[in-house]
């Protein structure tokens, strides 16, 4: 549904993504992971057209993502990381510019509207002004908007950022239903639980490289599953083991006290760059 091959883009002398290659397939819902500045939005704004990739090239649904710029606009559905709603509308309003933009005819439009208006549960709310509302029922909205003309492929960049454990929870069911639907997902994110908890599949970025892709359990089998968490006066320290027996061995070894836990995808980064994702 996605093919990236070798896409790069500096900002002058500031390689910002680095020959990026991969592949999402229909059906899936797949997180670009990795700390802030690691080239994860850039990536978004080039398969989305806002910026120019330097090298590279990327097709979605076919096709060619500099070149079919029309077919491209129809067959994703944008949700950018900064509230771009119009506040002085409804969140019905909203909706309703969008599908003019669009141009899908009256009456699919407003049947559309109605149904995206309950899938995000604000069907009640639907004649409020937008600046009245959470930053939960704002993203929301986002999501029903970017959904309106039906794309094949959602883009969401940091969905969950500055919302709180409850509405990121709601968020996340939502992504899940519209995937159930048939949408295809690409998401951003530095929330390690996000990745886990809603990816089929993660890339994991790092100063604008892809440094590990495959599925959450792949790739912490990849570093080890357990890992034994320790102290050394100086920082934290890591060992990475396949079996909870070998960790609870190397754990007895040592006259320190440690912890003993599963790893997760912050293990996978910190084994894979010596640093943390959120420093
Ligand atoms: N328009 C721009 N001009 C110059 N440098 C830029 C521009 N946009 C991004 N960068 C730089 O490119 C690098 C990658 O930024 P990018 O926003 O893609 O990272 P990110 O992983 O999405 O992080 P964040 O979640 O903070 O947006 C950063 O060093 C950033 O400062």
């Amino acid at each position: 549904m996605i093919e990236i091959n070798g896409l790069t883009k500096d900002f002058g002398s500031l390689r910002a993504v680095d020959q990026l290659s991969l592949r999402i397939e229909k059906g899936e819902i797949f997180g670009l992971l990795g700390p802030n500045g690691a080239g994860k939005t850039t990536t978004v704004r080039m398969l989305t057209m806002l910026t120019r990739p330097t090298a590279g090239e990327a097709y979605i649904a076919g096709y060619e993502v500099q070149r079919d710029l029309a077919r491209v606009r129809h067959a994703i559905g944008v949700v950018p990381q900064h509230m771009n709603l119009d506040q002085e509308l409804t969140a019905r309003e909203n909706l309703e510019l969008h599908g003019r933009l669009y141009k899908i005819p009256r009456a699919e439009r407003q049947r559309r509207i109605e149904e995206l208006l309950s899938f995000v549960e604000l069907a009640d709310r639907a004649d409020e002004f937008v600046n009245r509302f959470s930053g939960g029922m704002k993203r929301r909205l986002m999501i029903a908007r970017a959904l309106l003309h039906r794309p094949q492929v959602l883009f969401l960049d940091e969905p969950t950022v500055g919302l709180d454990p409850q509405t990121r929870r709601r968020m996340w069911d939502l992504v899940r239903r519209m995937n159930r639907e048939g949408v295809t997902v690409l998401l951003t994110t530095h929330y390690i639980e996000e990745a886990e908890a809603l990816c089929h599949r993660v890339g994991i970025m790092d100063r604008g490289r892809l440094i590990a892709i495959g599925t959450p359990a792949a790739l912490k089998e990849q570093v080890g599953r357990f890992v034994v968490e320790g102290f050394d006066g100086a920082g934290a320290t890591y060992a990475f083991f396949g079996t909870r027996e070998e960790a609870v061995g190397y754990a007895g070894s040592l006259s320190e006290a440690v912890t003993i836990r599963e790893a997760t995808l912050e293990d996978v980064f910190v084994k894979l760059t010596g640093r943390k994702v959120r420093d």
